[in-house]
């Protein structure tokens, strides 16, 4: 039996930043049809800024081994939303996520196939447990990079197909200078 070698890496939780990680960029060009206001968006498209970055530490896709991965998701908004991931259901729908916040403010938007919607609050410290079939988002909600660790089955994959096209069923906004999980007006069943 040919047995993989450990790995100990230290995460600078200044800047989330691992080691060694591959490192994955993406900008506002990447998330395209994503953010409500149009308007809005093809107006900051003119500096396409980062929105965020991912550190992943991944293993060949088998059943049982773990990937672990940092995201800093920079602040910021488009129109009144807030930044965000792409979010995504795992291509294998039933394989779970742990998420680990390490600095700065957000929250996760969670989503059933049914488009059953939850958000959660994170900040350095808090735990995540993304269960089977739940589709995940971040959201950055303060003014500062929001960074966090996954770790997440390394069979589980990414499906983006649906949240692409239809987004979440919430949206979290800023309104008077707050956080707010509203309704998506153009979310259909
Ligand atoms: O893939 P996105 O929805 O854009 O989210 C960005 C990334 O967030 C976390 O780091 C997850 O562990 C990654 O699997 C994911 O790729
Ligand atoms: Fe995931």
């Amino acid at each position: 039996m040919e047995y993989k070698n450990p790995i100990g890496v230290n995460i600078n939780l200044e800047t989330g930043v691992i080691p060694g990680a591959k490192k994955l960029v993406r900008r506002l060009s990447d998330l395209k049809g994503y953010f409500q206001d149009e308007e809005a968006y093809s107006e900051l498209l003119k500096d396409d800024p980062v929105v965020y970055e991912v550190y992943a530490v991944e293993q060949e896709e088998s059943e049982g081994d773990l990937n672990f991965a940092t995201t800093v998701l920079y602040p910021g908004k488009v129109g009144r939303e807030f930044f965000f991931t792409k979010g995504h259901f795992h291509a294998k729908p039933d394989r779970a996520e742990i998420y680990y916040g390490i600095k700065g403010k957000g929250g996760m938007l969670l989503q059933t196939p049914e488009g059953k919607a939850e958000w959660i609050e994170m900040g350095p410290g808090t735990v995540v447990y993304v269960p089977p079939y739940w589709a995940h988002r971040t959201v950055n909600t303060g003014n500062e990079p929001f960074i966090f660790l996954a770790i997440y089955p390394a069979d589980a994959g990414h499906d983006y197909g649906s949240i692409k096209e239809k987004g979440f069923s919430k949206l979290v906004i800023e309104e008077n200078g707050e956080a707010k999980v509203v309704d998506n007006p153009r979310w259909k069943e």
